[in-house]
């Protein structure tokens, strides 16, 4: 990808990409909550404003996804896409680099310069299907280390989203007296059966694609990777992403102009669907899709510590859980769960949406209000 991490050395090393992204790599090996061991790792980041004298001004926003450490400004080097979050962080919205040292990693697993399967191993192969499977807990204690190496010891909030929202939930359940504040937005405690489902379904679409060859395909000549697997994988996806009402109003039955469905041509939401698919599989590394989907639906944060309301006992941080109203993928009843399960909960917020769970990145007015009011002391 476009930017591979830089090789293993005996010390930390920190750096730049080109275009906005820093990076720091661990020399140390990360043990994985499955026994198997990463052998150092990078995680490349982005930071907005500067960390105060008392360090008590850093906020962790995490993307989800097929997101990555880009949450403002426009398109960069490498990177097609403008910040994610652009509506919610900058100068004078809510979450202001004037005040706040905001600081992005992209996921353990990722493909936007942290380590991931198609990063370079030790060996100087790609990982490809050596690459070791992660959990959400994998990911947050790659992050505790970045945090320990940027001086952040206490976050003033962790906020995140969707997958983003699993990782700011496993911080404050297992570094409770890390996270002062937190924003759960259309996440869960667990993965339900049906997540389960759809996102192992996207898994299938893209390992039955010839062009995946068993994981190893990262020295594949341009074009023949498995792009048609994740395509599959993106359309099945997107759909999750929106509302039943959204793409009825919005597409109901109609052609796309100048093709006719009764004669082989697409209808507009096929065609809709085909235009996010060809979006992500030009930014997006396959490999990384199925390691983080898999990630996901091993996300349960209850495992191991006595079931779900136990670990959620657990949370000190001032909490703010929000959901979507028409998000099918991530309904209501999960943030609910949240809500009433987090002592320092501060009750369910919903935000009112036609657009389904991706309105946690569209309704960017609501979700500043709700970023006020978690940063609010
Ligand atoms: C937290 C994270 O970081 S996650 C990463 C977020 N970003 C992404 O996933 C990028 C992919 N995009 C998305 O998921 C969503 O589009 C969002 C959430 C970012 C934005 O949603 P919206 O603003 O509602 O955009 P929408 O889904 O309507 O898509 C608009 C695109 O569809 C295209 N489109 C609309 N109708 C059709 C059609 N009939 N045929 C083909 N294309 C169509 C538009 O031309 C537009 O293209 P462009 O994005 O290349 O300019
Ligand atoms: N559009 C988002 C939805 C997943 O939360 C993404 O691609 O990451």
């Amino acid at each position: 990808m476009a930017f591979d991490p830089p090789p293993a050395t005996g010390a930390w090393r920190e750096g730049a990409h080109p275009g906005l992204r820093r990076w720091l790599r661990s020399p140390d090996p990360l043990v994985l909550e499955s026994g198997e061991v990463l052998p150092g790792f990078t995680l490349a980041y982005q930071t907005w404003g500067a960390l105060s004298p008392e360090r008590d001004n850093a906020v962790l926003v995490l993307h989800a996804l097929t997101g990555d450490s880009h949450v403002t400004g426009p398109s960069q080097p490498g990177h097609p896409t403008p910040g994610w979050w652009r509506g919610v962080v900058g100068p004078g919205r809510p979450l202001d680099p004037a005040r706040w040292f905001v600081v992005a990693p992209n996921v353990l697993g990722g493909c936007q310069g942290s380590t991931g399967p198609a990063s370079t191993a030790p060996d100087g192969r790609p990982w490809g299907s050596r690459f070791p499977r992660l959990s959400v807990r994998d990911q947050v204690a790659a992050e505790t280390a970045l945090a320990d190496a940027l001086g952040v010891r206490r976050w003033a909030a962790v906020l995140g989203g969707s997958m983003g929202g699993m990782r700011a939930l496993e911080w404050a359940v297992s570094h409770p007296d890390r996270v002062a504040a937190l924003l759960l937005l259309a996440c869960t405690a667990a993965a339900s059966a049906e997540q389960i489902a759809l996102a192992a379904a996207q898994v299938h679409a893209i390992t039955a694609d010839a062009g995946w060859q068993g994981g190893d395909y990262h020295d594949a000549k341009p074009g023949e990777g498995p792009h048609r697997g994740l395509g599959v994988a993106r359309r099945i996806a997107h759909i999750s992403y929106r509302s039943e009402t959204e793409l009825a109003n919005r597409f109901g039955r109609a052609a796309q102009p100048g093709e006719d469905p009764a004669t082989g041509g697409r209808f507009a939401v096929e065609s809709y669907l085909d235009h996010h698919a060809a979006k992500l599989v030009r930014r997006f590394d396959a490999g990384s899709y199925v390691v983080l989907s898999q990630a996901m639906n091993g996300h349960d944060v209850g495992r191991q510590r006595g079931g779900v309301a136990e670990a959620l006992r657990r949370v000190r941080a001032r909490t703010v859980v929000a959901g979507i109203d028409s998000d099918r993928l991530y309904p209501l009843a999960q943030q609910a769960e949240l809500a009433e399960g987090i002592p320092t909960a501060t009750g369910l917020r919903v935000v009112r949406s036609p657009y389904g769970h991706d309105a946690f990145l569209i309704e960017t007015d609501q979700v500043g209000n709700l970023v006020r009011e978690v940063l609010a002391r």
